[in-house]
């Protein structure tokens, strides 16, 4: 190869910054230079790759699931791609995709070896980038890790009213009733249905609908003590958790939540009809499960439904 021509090219790229080059000059005769088109899957999981390849020009992406995912890596002009592979003599473990024609210095496994025992310089180089790969791994680990946790999260989260959702709830509820029954504390559940909703949905449509679900959610929420516990059960029906509390205190917290929803609720839906809810609640018994404890809650609200509704029934 015409080491001459492409001299100021080499040096400077990261592998060969500082590289004296009559140390090397006679083992760079065993590279080449290659042009590569633009979507060239230059190194890809399942095949083995026996190249370095120095980006003396362009650009490709480092793709660490599979290509149809967005690049975890883009590398451009000085960097090089391919030593992993090639210095543990194993599969490559990403796929490296020519995002933007290039040029591109070409070394084979010997060559490389050969030259990292020539020149320290090089061989310096070469573990400033590996350390460099794996600086950049941790990096996608640390961000895969993180965002995987946001999906943890909105998994437990009900997209139209920003409650906690039921798969939330048969965990949070479900972990309290089990520490009610450990210390012998009681523990009440409140079960929240809005009345003739069905009939306010036909009326009104179902966007209005919406509007009234997410107002009677806040105005729950901020009557509620810091330590409850509330999530959307489902459709228009919402489930409460009062822990440490009797049935006195109960039911005169479900007073409050059903007065608070008919004055606050159609006050932030100004220009539509007043919304009511009915409640039912349960206290936990010694040989409760969440399911029967909830399923008495739910007996007590139909008992408030068949009251007239817009009223509180206990079991
Ligand atoms: N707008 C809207 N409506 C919903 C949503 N989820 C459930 N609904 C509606 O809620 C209504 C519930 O109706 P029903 O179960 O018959 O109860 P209801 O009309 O409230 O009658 P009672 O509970 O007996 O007072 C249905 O029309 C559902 O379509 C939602 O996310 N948005």
């Amino acid at each position: 190869m015409q080491l001459t021509r492409l001299h100021d090219d080499i040096a400077r790229t990261r592998l060969f910054t500082g590289v004296s080059f009559d140390a090397i000059e006679r083992l760079m005769e065993h590279c080449s230079v290659i042009e590569v088109p633009e979507g060239v899957v230059l190194i890809e999981p399942g095949k083995s790759n026996d190249n370095l390849y120095v980006l003396l020009e362009g650009q490709v992406d480092v793709h660490l699931t599979t290509p149809d995912q967005p690049y975890n890596l883009r590398l451009g002009q000085g960097e090089c791609v391919g030593e992993m592979s090639l210095i543990e003599a194993c599969e490559p473990s990403a796929y490296v995709i020519v995002s933007a024609a290039s040029r591109m210095l070409v070394l084979s496994r010997d060559t490389m070896w050969s030259l990292i025992n020539a020149s320290h310089a090089l061989a310096r180089n070469m573990l400033i980038t590996l350390s460099s790969r794996v600086r950049q791994g941790n990096d996608a680990v640390r961000y895969s890790i993180h965002r995987q946790s946001e999906f943890e999260s909105l998994a437990f989260v009900d997209g139209l009213t920003g409650l906690h959702n039921r798969r939330w709830l048969d965990q949070a509820f479900r972990r309290q009733v089990e520490r009610g029954q450990r210390d012998g504390k009681p523990l009440a559940v409140l079960m929240v249905d809005i009345d003739h909703f069905k009939r306010f949905n036909d009326t009104h449509g179902h966007l209005a609908g919406d509007r009234a679900l997410r107002a009677v959610a806040m105005t729950l929420n901020d009557n509620i003590r810091p330590g409850d516990l509330l999530a959307r059960f489902g459709g228009e029906e919402f489930a409460v958790l009062l822990p440490d509390t009797g049935q006195e205190p109960a039911l005169a917290i479900a007073e409050r939540l059903r007065r608070a929803v008919s004055n606050a609720v159609s006050r932030h839906m100004a220009g539509l009809p007043a919304i009511s809810i009915s409640i039912g609640e349960s206290q936990l018994r010694a040989d409760d499960t969440l399911e029967s404890l909830l399923d008495r809650a739910d007996d007590a609200l139909y008992s408030a439904k068949t009251a007239g509704r817009n009223c509180v029934r206990w079991a």
